[in-house]
This record gives structure tokens, sequence and C-alpha cells, in this order.
């Protein structure tokens, strides 16, 4: 872990929000055409997340012959997306907006096709901006052995971050569908 992914000594212990979804509660997708785990992307991860206890939650994502790297195993970038995508999906549980700003990964064993990657991924501490975070990914079961580790920095951003920075195409269809304003409003935080 480097310096950069470490609570400083004065950090926060994470607090979860009193709407986030209850523990075994899943997440669904923030957006449908997210790589991780939107369902209008072919090839994409469709990752399942669901709340747990705390500011922590459990994700599985089923490695498809498309999500290789070598033959028969899984692209260690896609794995990578998997943990930045998991690790993504605490925001709901803090209802903050944030982007990653570091992600630091482990690799500790291949994943062959038709494996399914069992997550897990908790916060550890805000410090302002700065949330604080890490997860594993275990194949095998729930319980089996770890095959994939990050630890992560992510940082809070207004809405404005996507509609200054996204595609308009995007941005326009986006904010014209009300179950994502829904979605984007949610973590509006008060004035
Ligand atoms: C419910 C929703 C679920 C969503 C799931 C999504 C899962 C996927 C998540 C993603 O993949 S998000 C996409 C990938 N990430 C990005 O595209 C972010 C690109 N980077 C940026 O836009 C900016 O660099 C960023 C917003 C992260 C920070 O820019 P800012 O101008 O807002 O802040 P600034 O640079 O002042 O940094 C704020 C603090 O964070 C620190 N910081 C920022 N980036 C850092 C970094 N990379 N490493 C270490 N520290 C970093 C920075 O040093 C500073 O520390 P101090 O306050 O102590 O001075």
């Amino acid at each position: 872990m480097s310096t950069a992914t470490t609570p400083p000594a004065d950090a926060a212990a994470p607090v979860r929000h009193p709407d986030a979804p209850a523990p075994g509660e899943l997440l669904g997708a923030h957006y449908e055409y997210c790589f991780g785990c939107g369902g209008g992307q072919p090839h994409g991860l469709h990752l399942e997340a669901r709340a747990g206890e705390g500011v922590s939650l459990t994700a599985e994502f089923t490695v498809t012959a498309a999500h290789q790297g070598a033959p028969g195993l899984a692209h260690g970038g896609v794995l990578a997306t998997a943990l930045d995508e998991t690790l993504g999906s605490l925001n709901w549980l803090l209802r903050v907006i944030a982007v990653t700003g570091r992600l630091e990964t482990d690799f500790v064993r291949p994943v062959p096709v038709d494996t399914v990657l069992f997550l897990e991924a908790e916060v550890t501490a805000v410090a302002g901006r700065k949330i604080y975070s890490r997860a594993t990914g275990r194949i095998g079961g729930p319980e089996g052995p770890v095959a994939v580790r990050a630890e992560a920095l992510f940082i809070e951003v207004k809405v404005d971050h996507f509609i200054d920075n996204g595609r308009p195409e995007e941005i326009q269809a986006a904010m014209a569908d009300p179950d994502q304003v829904r979605r984007a409003r949610a973590f509006e935080v008060n004035p």
C-alpha cells in the first residue's frame, strides 16, 4: 500500500448514510451503459453488488470468454475494472459522488474463464474529500483463496464533474432519463 492510499492519522471512520440500501439489498446498475455494471453493455462485467453491514459490500462477477487476456484467463485490466467497480459502488452507502483517484492492485492468482469472482469491499476512512477503501476478490467461493486485492483512493466530486467532462450525447441522454436523474439527485448533498 502506498502513502497515497494510506489514511492520514486524523482521518475519520466512514459513516453509513441513513438512507443507504439495507444489508443484503442488491444495488443495481448506476448507469445502464457502465462497462462494470450496466445491462446495456453486451461484453461488460455485469457486476452485481449487494450492500453489506456498515460501509461494506459484496459483489460477484463471472469471467466470460470476452474478458480474456491470455488464453482461457481473465485479463488483468478486466479484473482491475471489477475491483474499481466494486470499490466505486461503496459510494451508494456513503451517498457521496466520488471518482477513482488511485487504484493499487495485486494480482495473486490467475482467474480462468467461467470463474465467478467473489468480491468484498469496505471504506476504511474518510478525510475531507478523500475516501480510502480496499477490496479483495476470491475464487472457488466467497471463502475461497484470494485472487486479487486492491487499495484505493476515491475523491468526492460534484455532479458537474460528469456534466462538464462527459461527451454531450451521453450526458443529454442521461439527463433525459428520469431514472438516471433520480439516482443522481439522491446523491446531491443538501446545501
Ligand atoms: C453510486 C455510483 C457508483 C459508481 C461506480 C463507479 C465505479 C467506477 C469508478 C471509476 O472508475 S471513476 C473513473 C476513473 N476516474 C477518473 O476519471 C478521475 C479522473 N481524475 C479527476 O477527475 C481528478 O484528478 C480528481 C477529481 C480525482 C481530482 O481532481 P480535483 O481537482 O477535484 O482535486 P485535487 O487534484 O485538488 O485533489 C484533491 C485531493 O486529492 C488528492 N489526490 C487527487 N488525485 C490523487 C491521486 N491520484 N493520488 C493521490 N492523491 C490524489 C490531491 O493530492 C488532493 O489532496 P489534498 O487535498 O491533500 O491537497
